[in-house]
């Protein structure tokens, strides 16, 4: 092997086993899997790619009947025949971007979100090789594109949205547009996905970013806990009382 290819694999590796033990760290395993409320997984897959990570996302079919044309990470609701969360994030995987289980270093599951239809959506973490070739399935991907993790802390185009759930929940959601040099186009990724974006990179470059967030960074693990179970409790006083 040359002598420069073997750096860069050394490179590669020493990056990944960095954000594995950050990740584990942030590991929820199946805390949240029994909140009473319908579920859904998606899957954030995770690559190095000119010595940088990159995480991989989709554009939703316009044919959905759900968010049609918004970035979204593979993923879907839960069935039946799935184990656990990291069964439904695999198993959506596959479906919609044809990426093999068995490709998938699966490392954690990160704090779960919740989604307009008030489904529990759990983030799993997951490298996969840099050299994967998507097969997206049209019916519910339109397109398929790969962002450096650091611009979900370090933007060059963002916003931010407020947003009332609901249940009256106010909070504020984050909006990125990218423009990917790859396809040149630009993407515009916010709400839940770029929600899920921003904590994976917070979790693994501990670094502010340059815009406002709603965590205390120095206490990443329970801030974002308890943001959550706000959110939550807001989305479950209303559910008891609609019964
Ligand atoms: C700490 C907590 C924080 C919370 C966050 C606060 C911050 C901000 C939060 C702000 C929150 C505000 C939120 C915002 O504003 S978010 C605005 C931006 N958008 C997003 O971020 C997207 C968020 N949504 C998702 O990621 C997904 O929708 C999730 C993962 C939730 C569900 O997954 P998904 O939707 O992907 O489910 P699926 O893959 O099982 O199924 C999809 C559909 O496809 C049909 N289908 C399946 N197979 C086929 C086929 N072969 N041929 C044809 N069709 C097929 C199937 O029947 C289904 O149809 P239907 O039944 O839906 O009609
Ligand atoms: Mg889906």
């Amino acid at each position: 092997m040359a002598a420069e290819e073997h750096e860069g694999e050394q490179e590669r590796d020493s990056i990944k086993e960095k954000a594995r033990l950050r990740l584990r760290e942030f590991d929820v395993r199946d805390r949240f899997s029994h909140l009473p409320l319908a579920r859904a997984s998606v899957l954030l897959p995770l690559m190095v790619r000119a010595g940088k990570l990159h995480l991989l996302l989709t554009v939703r079919s316009m044919q959905l009947r759900r968010s049609p044309g918004e970035v979204c990470f593979p993923g879907g609701k839960s069935d039946a025949t799935d184990k656990d969360e990291i069964d439904t994030a695999l198993r959506e995987a596959k479906e919609e971007v044809g990426l093999q289980p068995e490709k998938v270093e699966v490392i954690c599951r990160l704090v779960p979100g919740i989604d307009k239809m008030n489904y529990l959506v759990t983030p799993v973490v997951g490298f996969i090789e840099d050299t994967f070739q998507p097969s997206p399935n049209p019916d519910e991907v339109s397109n398929v594109f790969v962002v450096p993790l650091e611009y979900f802390i370090k933007p060059l185009n963002y916003q931010t949205v407020p947003y009332k759930t609901s249940s009256g929940y106010h909070g504020r959601m984050h909006s990125f547009t990218y423009d990917d040099p790859e396809h040149k186009m630009s993407f515009r990724i916010w709400g839940l996905t770029a929600h899920f974006a921003v904590f994976l990179a917070l979790v693994i470059f501990r670094r502010r970013p340059t815009f406002e967030i709603d965590y205390d960074l120095d206490n990443l693990i329970s801030s974002s806990e308890s943001y959550f179970m706000n959110l939550y409790a807001s989305v479950y006083e209303r559910k008891k009382s609609n019964i």
